[in-house]
């Protein structure tokens, strides 16, 4: 493991004051250690969108109805969803993968679209348990498949990014059962939620928490399983393969989140690889972030998912790379420090 004093060491060798470029050394040796060298690389970069569905919409935890799934799928396969638009500004390739959404199978598709479809969305979690575990293993089994392939291209960094109304449910379940957060404080309004849907989607949450909670110490796939999603199982998998093999992993926001959770309690030492690109307006994510012992890049206040507080913290990690990799070191250019 290279460690800090070595990557300060080298940061302090280059022709510039000591320190000069602030809270951005702090990101260059945080980056450098999630690879483990001290010329890591952001490109080539790889950003996976995973879509589901929740059988929770029906009981009413969103604002909107499960069919604007379906609908954003079709715009992020026209190239028009923010996430298109974020990753083109960011010089990042985009992949699209149904793991679990529910209703017609697309025919058709561009290339950038995968159709894994392990369920036509989940069972609703306010009514009993949202998948098996063997649903939510095939879907851990997509992610870690999806981010064999990008590595495998070359990808140095990898950003999971979801789409699937409902999802900031059991991303509230999750924050809960794995990090000790009372339901209350990990509810937030997701995607414009008012006070009413707030209220009744932390009842729900709560319930579900209570009855999840008592199977996590024998069973955390089984307690996982009952209040996940589909896409979330499959960040899950991604982040926790992309970390083992040496990736840095940018985190979005609550849900990418809930789903990083997941990894480091499934396979402990995930978190290594991962930075947090930004604090989700959601109120939970603080938590969830202390809990993974991430400090996040941003704090803008977003709260949209698909990736996108990732890809808009992106050029701080291309900053700290080319920093690393193609400053002059002062010796070469004969000067010495005055201290
Ligand atoms: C048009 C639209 C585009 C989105 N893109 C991401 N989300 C985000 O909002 C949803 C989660 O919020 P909740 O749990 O409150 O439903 C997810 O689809 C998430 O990706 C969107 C939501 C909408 C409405
Ligand atoms: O922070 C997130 O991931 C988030 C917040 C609101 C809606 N969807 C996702």
């Amino acid at each position: 493991m290279i460690d800090q004093l070595t990557i300060r060491a080298h940061l302090d060798a280059l022709a510039k004051p000591r320190g000069s470029l602030g809270r951005l050394e702090d990101i260059a040796v945080r980056l450098a250690q999630t690879q483990d060298r001290i010329d890591p690389r952001t490109t080539p970069r790889q950003i996976v969108l995973f879509a589901g569905d929740h059988g929770c919409v029906a009981d009413g935890v969103s604002a909107w109805p499960a069919a604007v799934t379906g609908m954003m799928i079709g715009t992020i396969l026209a190239g028009r969803a923010t996430s298109n638009a974020l990753a083109a500004a960011n010089d990042c390739p985009l992949r699209l993968v149904d793991v679990g959404v529910a209703g017609a199978r697309l025919s058709d598709a561009p290339a950038f679209f995968r159709d894994a479809r392990v369920g036509d969305g989940t069972a609703s979690l306010a009514e009993g348990a949202a998948m098996r575990v063997a649903q939510f293993d095939a879907a851990w089994k997509v992610g870690a498949s999806e981010a064999d392939r990008a590595i495998d291209a070359g990808a140095a960094l990898l950003i999971a990014g979801e789409m699937g109304i409902g999802n900031t449910t059991p991303a509230a379940c999750l924050t809960a059962l794995l990090t000790g957060l009372d339901p209350a404080a990990a509810v937030g309004r997701g995607a414009g939620a008012d006070d009413d849907v707030v209220a009744l989607k932390t009842r729900i949450v709560r319930a579900a928490v209570a009855r999840a909670m008592p199977q996590l110490e024998p069973d955390a796939r089984g307690a996982i399983a009952a209040v996940c999603g589909y896409e979330i199982a499959a960040m899950a998998g991604f982040f926790a393969q992309g970390a083992a093999r040496g990736a840095t992993l940018l985190l979005d926001g609550y849900v990418a989140t809930a789903a990083a959770l997941i990894a480091e309690r499934l396979a402990p030492g995930s978190a290594r690889g991962m930075i947090a690109g930004h604090r989700s307006a959601e109120p939970g994510h603080a938590a969830a972030l202390a809990a993974l012992g991430l400090e996040p890049l941003l704090d803008w206040g977003m709260r949209l998912g698909e990736g996108s507080g990732a890809l808009v913290a992106l050029p701080l990690l291309d900053a700290a790379a080319a920093l690393l990799n193609d400053v002059a070191r002062l010796d070469a250019i004969g000067a010495t420090r005055p201290d």
